[in-house]
């Protein structure tokens, strides 16, 4: 931990922020019968089933949840851009990032001293959260190719209420809102209402419908989408939307537009509660835009030059992309995706990054292990034509281990699509506010009239039969998970008990094929992006009880915190057991609360022992 402070340190301390111009600070006086100050805010609180709050109170106690809660309803303070070192530095990054921001207007929000990140974060020890300047590299050793870029927030925006007259307002779905934190505009698929009379031009808050219980029993917004809003008490979500107001902005068409066209930027956002540079479209190949536990499990993984190496489940290429480069694109990394169109993306990413020791195959993670019968026959790992299904031999295929395997698990679960894939995709929909980067380079290469890396590279994947036991050096695991550490997060009410089991046993069902695959002598590497335990610890408790040759092993950078050691006993007599005492120090849990002001993140690195025994 002291490492991390020392980074820390040198990032600066926080403070609530206040935007430092005299001209949006309101003037209006609270009407008697509402508080309008507090009802023109943003103060989200995050709803989450009950069963699972229960269940989480328990795991941290109540204070500590109820400040992971919070956390998780904000932006993180700073942006992380991975330099990718085989064709530039740190220091052109941010000369060059600098210059953009200049260009773009952004170093208005980012030069001024006062206009830094709040956290809800326990500061006793006064550790700071933020970069020292608007733009600094990483202090961490190792990670001096992480550029760190600082945001601000929260703003107090005078939305220029008075009395008697409301803001005009649009009212947009939550995943838009969640992607507007992020630095995206309001897309026109995101509105869900807006006031009647609004033209092209006009100002407008932005607020957002969260997810409310239903009568049912489940959640929902109840409200047809071109809701006309009167700003009176009467309106649908009046009440419900109070303190979840995001921003303001100019709108770029009228309020027919809105709900007649199907595309394009609806409201253009100029003032946001958070304001976060967006590097879309910059320094393509350059740098890649990445939490920092996802560039540490890249090197908790240890990847050198000439290894073999698996990433199960890769898309859309952040994690092997950081892997490729800590090999200096020296060795061969298996980047597999069980999603075609997922894997494209990982294909393009690592082409516009310049890097070859990537290859791609569509593949089952619950089928990573070739069949018997083509082990027995073959030599090397194996790769059927998505087209002609015929089967290929993959290059650099290492010797097969003598060993067979006791068996392959391969049922596939009959579940739906895990939720961390779903929050890919959600976030790629977004009812339209968020677009991809790689949506992004696709249209402009379309309205430059060039070939488009689609065209160029032929759009294939292949289809991967899996592939050999003990066939590679190191295997990245990092798993659909629940997801329940990404942020900001306005919503967390969809995860039941049950559904949290069912992510925990997808994840060991996929880590029994990653034991099969890791060479003994090698190392696997587990991640998730969930704050959930029956998904972290349990899983570690898992693969330690179930294979006597996996024992933790420590882990370089190590910035996140302790792992939970216990269990948790549920009301069906369900035993969830955690980690061992001696355990905790050698995985890495990222908490959203803690002064690193990361995403939720959990990291466990395995050493595979001989296999002989087993
Ligand atoms: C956490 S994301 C991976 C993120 C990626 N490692 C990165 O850093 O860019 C999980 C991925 O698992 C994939 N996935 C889900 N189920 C899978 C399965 N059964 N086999 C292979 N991949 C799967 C999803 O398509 C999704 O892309």
């Amino acid at each position: 931990m002291k490492k991390a402070r020392d980074f820390l340190k040198t990032l600066g301390s926080c403070s609530r922020a206040r935007r430092n111009r005299t001209s949006n600070i309101s003037t209006a006086s609270p009407p008697p019968m509402e508080d309008f100050s507090n009802r023109y805010s943003y103060n989200p609180t995050l709803q989450w089933n009950p069963q699972v709050h229960h269940y989480f109170v328990k795991a941290y106690g109540a204070d500590h949840f109820s400040r992971i809660s919070k956390a998780l309803t904000r932006p993180s303070c700073y942006s992380c851009v991975r330099v990718n070192t085989l064709r530039s530095t740190s220091d052109d990054v941010i000369e060059k990032l600098q210059a953009v921001m200049n260009k773009s207007g952004s170093e208005n929000v980012l030069d001024s001293k006062q206009q830094v990140c709040s956290r809800e974060a326990d500061n006793s020890e006064d550790l700071g959260c933020l970069p020292d300047g608007p733009i600094s590299k990483c202090q961490i050793p190792g990670l001096e190719y992480v550029v760190l870029v600082r945001g601000s927030g929260p703003h107090d925006i005078n939305y220029g209420y008075t009395i008697d007259r409301p803001p005009k307002e649009v009212l947009v779905s939550r995943k838009c809102a969640e992607a507007v934190l992020r630095g995206a505009q309001v897309y026109v698929p995101g509105v869900m209402a807006c006031s009647a009379h609004v033209e092209t031009g006009d100002t407008v808050a932005v607020s957002v419908a969260v997810e409310q219980p239903s009568v049912n029993g489940g959640w929902g917004i109840g409200m047809t989408r071109g809701t006309v809003l009167q700003g009176s008490q009467t309106d649908p979500y009046y009440f419900e939307r109070s303190g979840l107001y995001i921003g303001q902005g100019t709108t770029m068409m009228s309020r027919a537009g809105m709900f007649r066209v199907s595309k394009g930027v609806a409201v253009d956002m100029k003032d946001r509660v958070y304001e976060l540079p967006s590097f879309h479209n910059v320094l393509e190949g350059d740098i890649f835009l990445q939490n920092l536990p996802s560039i540490v499990a890249a090197h908790a993984l240890d990847p050198q030059k000439g290894e073999r190496i698996l990433d199960m489940c890769a898309a859309p290429g952040g994690k092997t992309t950081a892997i490729a480069i800590l090999m200096k694109d020296e060795g061969e990394i298996i980047a597999a995706d069980r999603s075609h169109n997922k894997v494209m993306d990982i294909q393009k990413l690592a082409a516009e990054m310049g890097l070859t020791c990537i290859k791609t195959f569509k593949l089952d993670a619950l089928k990573a292990v070739s069949q018997r019968n083509e082990v027995d026959n073959l030599t090397g790992p194996y790769c059927s034509n998505a087209d002609n299904g015929v089967i290929n031999q993959v290059s650099n295929s290492p010797v097969l281990h003598a060993e067979t395997m006791s068996s392959f698990v391969n049922e596939r679960l009959n579940i739906k699509e895990p939720t961390e894939e779903n929050v890919g995709n959600s976030q790629k929909a977004n009812e339209g506010a968020y677009v991809s980067k790689a949506e992004i380079r696709k249209s402009m290469r379309r309205e430059r009239n060039g070939p488009g890396r689609n065209q160029s590279m032929g759009g294939r994947v292949e289809k991967s039969k899996g592939f050999p036991p003990n066939s590679f050096d190191r295997v990245l695991l990092d798993a659909p998970c629940s997801a329940l550490g990404l942020r900001p997060r306005l919503f967390a009410g969809e995860e039941t008990i049950e559904s949290l089991r069912t992510h925990a046993r997808y994840q060991r069902r996929m880590f029994d094929q990653a034991v099969q695959l890791a060479r003994p002598g090698g190392v696997i590497v587990y991640s998730t992006c969930t704050i959930n335990p029956g998904e972290n610890e349990a899983l570690v408790r898992y693969a330690l009880d179930t294979y006597k040759y996996l024992s933790l092993a420590p882990q370089n950078p190590r910035i996140g915190g302790p792992g939970l050691v216990g269990h948790c006993e549920f009301p069906d007599g369900y035993l969830e057991e955690w980690l061992r005492p001696g355990e905790e120090e050698l995985v890495q849990r990222f908490d959203p609360s803690s002064p690193l002001d990361t995403i939720g993140f959990f990291i466990a690195k395995f050493a595979v022992g001989s296999k002989d025994s087993s």
